[in-house]
């Protein structure tokens, strides 16, 4: 069941920048990681989901519910942490949580001090007096404070120490085995592959690819090398249909990205070239996510986002 769903999701904010016909979904339990480069609108996309901006084509629900009309509603289901975290500055840390807890109508001391344990917090100090790092834990904590089932985490351990983050990751594991579903934006691979079910790779405001994590993971997507005996075998295979990640001519080489499943396909039309050598090397997640930072063509399966 899809507890998070974004339909053609469209903010123009005029000269290429914005969000254009953003489609995903995020299933009961599931966390699916958004990934993009700086600009390219993940917090666009989780502020429309908040509720803070009205699309001008398309619609984001939660729960079944219009995330900007029924804002209120929603808001007592979700913990929603930032990509820039603003806090009152004249508050202290008791003060802003418990404003928190106000606006959501869900007290939760048990739950208050086990987060301020596991992100050490000092909820006595003064707002305008904490670091960065400590203003964006307490943010995390804030997000957390009522046990909510949906998060949407943006960029959640941008800022923390690497120590913090590695808690944070083991935090996110223990709320993901307690059945949260969850959007999480990072620019981490580590933090993505760790705790990621799906992957949407947005760019330039439009998602460009939705895949599994296991499948990236397991290196279903090769690139494979190839290196001919002569020169007119190299030329001819480049009139094959596959996608060719890279041609090298002086060294009579080329990569193409190759599922699985194209590898009979692959076999079939191989045998009938002299070749050198052939090398496969599986795609890492970096690897997969950086064809699309580098390269505005496509790079595997581009789906409208519904695939799970
Ligand atoms: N209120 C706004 N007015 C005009 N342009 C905006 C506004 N908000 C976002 N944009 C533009 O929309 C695009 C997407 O921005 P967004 O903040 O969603 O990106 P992002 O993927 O979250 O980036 P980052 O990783 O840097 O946080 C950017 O080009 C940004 O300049």
């Amino acid at each position: 069941m899809a507890v998070i769903e974004v339909n053609n999701l469209t903010k123009d904010y005029d000269h290429g920048r914005g969000i254009y016909d953003v489609s995903f979904e995020v299933n009961k339990g599931e966390t699916l990681g958004f990934l993009g480069p700086n600009g390219a609108g993940k917090s666009t996309t989780m502020r429309h989901l908040m509720g803070f901006a009205a699309p001008q084509k398309g619609n984001a629900k939660i729960l079944g519910m219009g995330c900007r009309k029924e804002y209120a509603k929603i808001l007592e289901n979700i913990g929603y942490l930032p990509g820039e975290v603003t806090l009152p500055e004249g508050l202290n840390g008791y003060g802003f949580i418990d404003m928190m807890q106000g606006l959501r109508k869900a007290g939760n001391q048990e739950n208050l001090k086990k987060l301020t344990c596991i992100f050490e917090v000092d909820l006595q100090q003064k707002v305008k007096r904490m670091s960065i790092g400590e203003k964006r834990k307490l943010a995390v904590i804030a997000a957390f404070i009522n046990d909510p089932e949906i998060l949407l985490l943006d960029e959640p351990t941008s800022g923390l120490d690497p120590v913090m983050q590695e808690k944070f990751i083991e935090f996110i594991r223990e709320e993901k085995k307690r059945g949260k579903t969850i959007l999480l934006s990072s620019h981490m691979f580590a933090e993505v592959e760790a705790l990621c079910d799906r992957i949407a790779i947005i760019k330039d405001g439009r998602i460009v690819s939705v895949v599994e994590a296991a499948e990236v993971k397991h290196g279903l997507r090769k690139i494979v090398e190839i290196t001919f005996k002569g020169k007119e075998d190299y030329k001819r295979f480049l009139h094959e249909k596959f996608e060719f990640e890279r041609m090298a001519e002086e060294q009579l080489k080329v990569d193409i990205v190759m599922e699985d499943s194209d590898v009979n396909e692959f076999l079939a039309v191989i045998v009938d070239y002299e070749v050198e050598s052939f090398v496969e090397n599986p795609v890492t997640l970096e690897e997969y996510f950086m064809h699309f930072y580098k390269n505005d063509r496509k790079f595997g399966g581009v789906s409208n986002g519904k695939n799970h």
